[in-house]
């Protein structure tokens, strides 16, 4: 019996609701497709005030559900999230030590692709435990392929963030690294698993996927791939969230056809209107563009055909979730875990990143200048890292210098009476000490490149 499924999440209970799961296991006929509709109409303090729906058809997830061990494996073993040695030479035989893997040991590679800005990073160190990755509202702020490790009992997933998919023309265009074009591709090569992600709240893109993304998807047809759509506590009114799945799904999960009744109205002709400048890095969403790495792999015929494609028939499952939210964040990382298959540990368990503590450090400093700068000010600025000592008392000082482009670059980064830079340095301090376990005093100046 084909097994359709709408899990509801409980935002005040914490897990999925086992008893959706029941009562969807004896559903047969079709999916929940307005549960998640009903239930976000019966808003309230106590009450689940959205719940939406899910398409889950792992019957290994879903028995952990029911028999409850991923609650029990929440309570009865906990594990701190892996830290990163503040030094570059024990991080590298850090990576380099035997894997301390038990006998039964499993592993998942899961790469999460999508488009600039839909929460990729932002989800990989919510699953990690600890920020590692930059995040931040600026597009194309992840720019290389970057590794976390999350080690949980005898299971191992490999988290592969990956820049946003672009195009070698906006690349050229905005003088982006080759990395964003090279990286996502690659990784993609080495995963087991392919976590799509979408933000469900862009309502300019959410009906459609990114022909990079589905690209991708089409020359990995044989890696499985899962639909994240984020950031739903931004999405007024949650049945589009149905609507979205069913045109990103093009109405079948998991070889299963959904049947989706409209639940909105659609929405009038709307002129989409000219986004914000801070985005306008990645504003051309319709250069029709292949790189030479598809083109080598799909026919002509296929780039064709993708390119008038809305959708991706082949997704395994779907989740709705805000990475902000722990709640969802578990929900996924137990489907991973269940995931996980029989195979040795590539990394040992401390180990939480392959970045360096110096790359680390540069990608939190460059999230807080992207954050705190206008326009195209905080991509151009450099950094070098002139001081990086530990200091008896266990602090670690580190000195950066970061260079402008333009004298009014420098004055705009100093701030007024050099309180933004002061700001950015205490923050960047505060981020770090978490990741480095210690306390960290970082002094950032502000020079002109010449
Ligand atoms: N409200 C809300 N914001 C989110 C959510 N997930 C991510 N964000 C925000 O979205 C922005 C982009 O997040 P990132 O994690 O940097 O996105 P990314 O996909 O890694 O971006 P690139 O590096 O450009 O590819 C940040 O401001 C995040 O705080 C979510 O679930 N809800």
């Amino acid at each position: 019996m084909a097994l359709r499924v709408c899990a509801r999440f409980f935002r005040d209970s914490a897990v999925l609701s086992r008893r959706a799961v029941v009562s969807a296991r004896q559903e047969s006929a079709s999916w929940f497709l307005t549960a998640g509709n009903a239930a976000c109409s019966r808003g309230g303090r106590n009450g689940f005030i959205f719940t939406p729906a899910c398409f889950i058809t792992s019957e290994a997830f879903l028995d952990r559900l029911i028999k409850g061990k991923a609650e029990e494996a929440d309570s009865s073993f906990y594990r701190h999230p892996a830290s990163v040695p503040p030094d570059n030479g024990e991080q590298v035989s850090l990576l380099l030590r035997h894997p301390d893997q038990p006998d039964n040991a499993k592993v998942l590679k899961v790469a999460i692709i999508g488009s600039p800005n839909a929460g990729k990073s932002t989800l990989s160190n919510q699953l990690l435990g600890r920020k590692v990755f930059a995040v931040s509202k600026k597009v194309h702020t992840t720019r290389t392929r970057a590794m976390g490790v999350l080690t949980e009992d005898d299971t191992q997933i490999v988290i592969l963030d990956t820049p946003g998919l672009t195009t070698a023309s906006k690349v050229k265009r905005h003088q982006l690294e080759k990395s964003l074009l090279v990286d996502p591709w690659n990784t993609v090569k080495e995963a087991d698993l392919m976590v799509v992600m979408v933000d469900a709240a862009d309502k300019w893109t959410c009906n459609r996927l990114d022909n990079e993304v589905l690209k991708c998807l089409a020359q990995h047809p044989h890696i499985p791939a899962i639909l994240v759509l984020n950031k739903v506590d931004l999405v007024k009114a949650k049945d589009r969230l149905l609507n979205i799945t069913a045109e990103l799904t093009c109405g079948v999960v998991n070889g299963q056809k959904m049947q989706v009744r409209a639940l909105i109205r659609p929405s009038r002709a709307e002129k989409r209107p000219e986004r914000d400048s801070e985005m306008s890095l990645d504003e051309d969403k319709t250069v029709p563009e292949d790189s030479a790495e598809t083109n080598s792999v799909l026919s002509k015929e296929k780039l064709k055909a993708l390119r008038s494609q809305q959708g991706w028939p082949h997704f395994k499952d779907v989740f709705m979730l805000s990475s902000l939210d722990s709640e969802y964040i578990d929900a996924l990382k137990n489907y991973l875990l269940v995931e996980a298959k029989p195979g040795s540990w590539q990394y040992h368990s401390e180990v939480l990143t392959d970045q360096s503590p110096e790359e680390v450090c540069a990608n939190i400093i460059r999230e807080k200048l992207l954050e705190c700068l206008p326009q195209e000010v905080p991509y151009s600025v450099t950094q070098s890292v002139e001081l990086w000592q530990e200091v008896e008392n266990g602090e670690l000082h580190i000195s950066v210098k970061l260079y402008a482009k333009k004298v009014s670059h420098v004055s705009m980064v100093i701030g007024p009476a050099g309180q933004l830079v002061a700001q950015i340095a205490h923050e960047v301090g505060e981020d770090l000490s978490r990741v480095f376990l210690r306390d960290v005093k970082l002094k950032l100046s502000v020079k002109l490149r010449k």
